[in-house]
């Protein structure tokens, strides 16, 4: 494969400088080997890359679930399968923890080959089970823009980031990979569940947003999902080529006003100088007492009427808790750090720390600073 494309010796070195070589870059095929595991994961790499990663890839940190979580069948007709949750998920819950069969960068340097050869030779290294596999997920690219084996790529791939330096060539870390099972969940523009690459173990897992009933269709945003309607079914229709038809895009007019207006809102939420730093408030005698818990517990209204928890939304549930804590409000401390627990199952560390915050006040580190260090700005 390397002599067909460009090659560098200098890239086979594992301390090479990753700077300096965009222009020359040397791929290699290369089954990742995993400690602990039988996955078969097939990658395109850089060659200094490949030499950068850890072999064998050490086992997740997290793991799947005991039992299975969700079932693969059919969505909506016009959306083909989907993923669904097998019994009632916990918003935080871990639905399932898999590894990519394929792995490849999001840009590749070609010279001579196309995209769907690279793609085709990696599948050669896996095995008739998962090529069959592969081969049964969606393709949503007509056969005059690509190829079928390239199509699926392309429908399917998730941004992934390697465990490599990026600075000052980010394009050297950022990758796609394929994934069996979590490439079945559809798009929905309030999604109830969200990725998470863990690019040290080479793992991907499911994350629940927000509690799924059994039975319920498990979703994920494949774009950014602030933009309004019209952006967001413009962005889907030329990259997925599918005119969305979850819950948030079938809502009558009206609504879909308040709800652009709404994403617009929570976009611009922590642009610089829209809200004072904590400790200014904590300091600031002119402001409002409540001005940082007003605002955060605006974001968490529109958060839960759009689905968008998405978006930081643990992160808003810690402001408001830091608010009170800062204020001495004992109930409404209690009240909000036991909500940022509990959208934090898989976190026992951070959980125990909480409970105790919940069980003793005091302990919290900013406890009262508002309340005693707040002064009136001298002339
Ligand atoms: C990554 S696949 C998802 C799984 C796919 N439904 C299947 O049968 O394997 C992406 C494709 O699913 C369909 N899809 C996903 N989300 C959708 C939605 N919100 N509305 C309509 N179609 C959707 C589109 O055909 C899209 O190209």
């Amino acid at each position: 494969m390397n002599a067909d494309i460009r090659s560098n010796a200098l890239l086979d070195s594992p301390y090479f400088d990753l700077a300096g070589h965009i222009g020359n870059r040397a791929y290699c095929l290369h089954n990742v080997v995993y400690a602990h595991a039988t996955e078969e994961t097939a990658a395109l790499l850089d060659i200094g890359v490949k030499d950068l990663l850890a072999t064998p890839m050490p086992s997740p940190t997290v793991a799947s679930p005991k039992g299975v979580a969700f079932n693969i069948r059919q969505s909506d007709p016009k959306n083909g399968l989907g993923m669904f949750a097998a019994r009632n998920i916990s918003a935080g819950g871990i639905i399932v923890v898999e590894r990519p069969i394929l792995v490849a960068p999001y840009l590749i340097a070609l010279e001579s080959h196309r995209e769907s050869e690279l793609f085709t030779a990696l599948l050669r290294r896996l095995s008739p089970e998962t090529v069959a596999r592969f081969m049964s997920l969606a393709n949503c690219k007509p056969e005059s823009e690509c190829d079928m084996v390239e199509g699926i790529v392309r429908t399917n791939a998730i941004a992934i980031t390697l465990d490599v330096p990026d600075v000052p060539h980010p394009e050297l870390a950022t990758h796609r990979g394929i994934f069996l099972n979590i490439s079945r969940c559809n798009h929905s523009c309030g999604p109830n569940a969200k990725w998470q690459w863990d690019p040290v173990t080479f793992a991907l897992s499911l994350v629940a947003l927000r509690p799924i009933r059994a039975g319920q269709e498990i979703t994920v945003a494949y774009i950014a999902p602030t933009y309004s309607r019209a952006e967001r079914r413009t962005q889907l229709k030329s990259m997925y080529n599918f005119s969305c038809r979850c819950e948030f895009c079938a809502r009558p007019e009206a609504v879909t006003y308040r709800s652009d207006a709404a994403r617009s809102e929570l976009r611009a939420f922590w642009a610089a100088d829209h809200l004072p730093p904590f400790e200014e408030w904590c300091l600031d005698a002119t402001m409002s007492d409540y001005a940082l818990i007003e605002a955060h517990k605006r974001a968490v209204a529109l958060i839960e009427s759009e689905g968008l928890e998405v978006l930081d939304y643990g992160k808003h549930l810690d402001a408001i808790a830091m608010g009170y804590g800062a204020l001495r409000d004992v109930e409404q401390f209690r009240a909000w750090t036991w909500r940022a627990r509990d959208c934090r199952p898989m976190d026992p560390a951070g959980s125990r720390v909480m409970q105790n915050w919940i069980t003793d006040p005091e302990t919290f580190p900013v406890w009262g600073w508002r309340t005693s260090l707040k002064t009136f700005p001298q002339d």
